[in-house]
């Protein structure tokens, strides 16, 4: 059974950088690193359980509504995941961010770009937003919602609505939902083993040195 995601656990992750929240991640045997094109367009750390939305190329002039509706019914704390195949056009904007911020969302991590960064920026510096870039385009007429907290995939990972999303400057790394205790418990010693190597590195003055002690860089 998937454990209880409590703050605790939360506050765990944010701790921890990226980069070994992926190196933990491939301990369990998976990939759980997206690619770096999904950047921190507007950065922040950001740590919280998956709501997933997929979208479809049309040429039918819709609103993006399964956003827009996971936007207001996600429980607080949710990160919003849209896939679209690296689409080139913004699949979230400035009135979405009013949205996600009243309603508590953590942030967003989209397959496809952004636009309204310098509101968002401005209005609204808590919510963090990764993504391919930015771009003017509305995603209204080109793509359209097709499925809500379902598997999707970004950047060449399986994201499952309730796997845990962790993002720094780094870029993006999923935990499935059933590893989230186990990765963390990873990450943390490998981070023990970093700082133990860091301090040697200093004290011996040799990298290689330092590196030693547990064998990995
Ligand atoms: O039209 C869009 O793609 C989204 C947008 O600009 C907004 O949320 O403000
Ligand atoms: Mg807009």
């Amino acid at each position: 059974m998937t454990p209880v995601l409590t703050q605790e656990i939360i506050e765990a992750y944010r701790g921890l950088a990226t980069a070994s929240v992926a190196d933990a991640v491939e301990k369990t045997g998976e990939r759980g690193y997206m690619t770096g094109a999904i950047g921190p367009v507007l950065p922040g750390k950001l740590v919280g359980p998956a709501v997933t939305v997929l979208e479809e190329p049309c040429d039918t002039a819709e609103p993006p509504t399964l956003a827009l509706r996971a936007i207001d019914d996600s429980p607080a704390g949710s990160v919003l995941c849209i896939a679209a195949g690296a689409a080139d056009v913004a699949v979230f904007g400035g009135l979405m961010a009013a949205g996600a911020v009243v309603n508590g969302i953590a942030g967003a991590v989209l397959d496809a770009r952004v636009r309204d960064i310098e509101e968002i920026r401005r209005d609204y510096p808590q919510l963090p937003i990764y993504a391919r870039g930015g771009v003017p385009s509305t995603t209204v007429g080109r793509y359209r919602t097709v499925s809500l907290n379902e598997p999707v995939e970004l950047g060449g990972v399986v994201v499952a609505p309730g796997d845990l999303i962790v993002g720094d400057s780094d870029g993006v790394v999923r935990v499935s939902a059933a590893r989230i205790i186990e990765t963390l418990e990873i990450a943390q010693l490998i981070e023990k083993a970093e700082r133990e190597q860091t301090q040697l590195i200093h004290e011996s003055k040799s990298l290689l040195t330092g590196l030693a002690k547990h064998n990995r860089v």
